[in-house]
């Protein structure tokens, strides 16, 4: 078995709980709140740009040219495509880039992107792939779910954008690269490395779900 299935595997249970999620079906169904959109539109602007950082480090981290360029792509195609998205969504609320910007990140962002930024700045390639790869694969399932379950929410006014992006070939071929890479990178690893893999994969996945669940409820800081 691929090491990808087993990772899929083990968090059957927590992305299928994310399908389910208020938030997740709101897009789908087109009725969720506006401003839930936003509040997860600002919150995930500030969460891109530590994600982008990621890709940094990951093309330091590689070993070969093509996988260097590579990560560099996936840092543009962050800071200009995806991110270019949510400035679009803003404009459309009358929030300037400023103010997307000065976004203060709630608990679980932060605990978020800190954590996967330690394993981008003590780990190997293999450990930062591993605890990013939720970030991308997660959505891709997502975008791809939507579409199928939710005939024409690719069309809404609003969320069809959205759901156009995530559930696109383009977004799905940088998702397959990712897990390609990180199969070739844990080939004949020793199962204890492969275990601590494992384990970033869960907890990004994990937090994922918080992170949906956060802009939903509205979550931030008590004081
Ligand atoms: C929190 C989060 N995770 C993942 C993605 C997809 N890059 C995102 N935009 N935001």
């Amino acid at each position: 078995m691929k090491f990808s299935q087993l990772l899929y595997d083990n968090v059957q249970e927590i992305w299928e709980k994310t399908h389910h999620h208020p938030f997740i079906n709101g897009l789908g169904a087109g009725n969720l709140s506006v401003e839930y959109f936003i509040r997860y539109m600002k919150q995930d602007y500030i969460f891109l740009i530590d994600y982008a950082k990621l890709f940094a480090f990951a093309s330091a981290k590689a070993t070969d040219l093509e996988t260097m360029g590579a990560f560099a792509k996936l840092l543009n195609e962050t800071l200009h495509g995806e991110m270019e998205l949510h400035r679009q969504y803003a404009a459309k609320f009358s929030i300037t880039n400023e103010q997307l910007v000065a976004t203060r990140a709630t608990p679980i962002n932060l605990a978020y992107t800190r954590y996967m930024l330690t394993v981008a700045q003590n780990g190997s390639l293999a450990e930062l792939v591993s605890a990013l790869l939720p970030c991308m694969w997660s959505y891709w399932e997502i975008g791809k779910m939507l579409v199928a379950n939710y005939p024409g929410s690719d069309e809404h006014p609003l969320y069809g954008e959205w759901i156009r992006m995530y559930s696109s070939e383009e977004f799905g071929s940088l998702a397959t690269w990712l897990i390609d890479l990180l199969d070739k990178l844990t080939e004949g690893k020793p199962k204890r490395e492969l275990q601590e893999l494992e384990q970033h994969f869960l907890t990004t996945s994990r937090y994922e779900y918080m992170f949906w669940n956060m802009v939903y409820k509205g979550d931030d800081w008590p004081v």
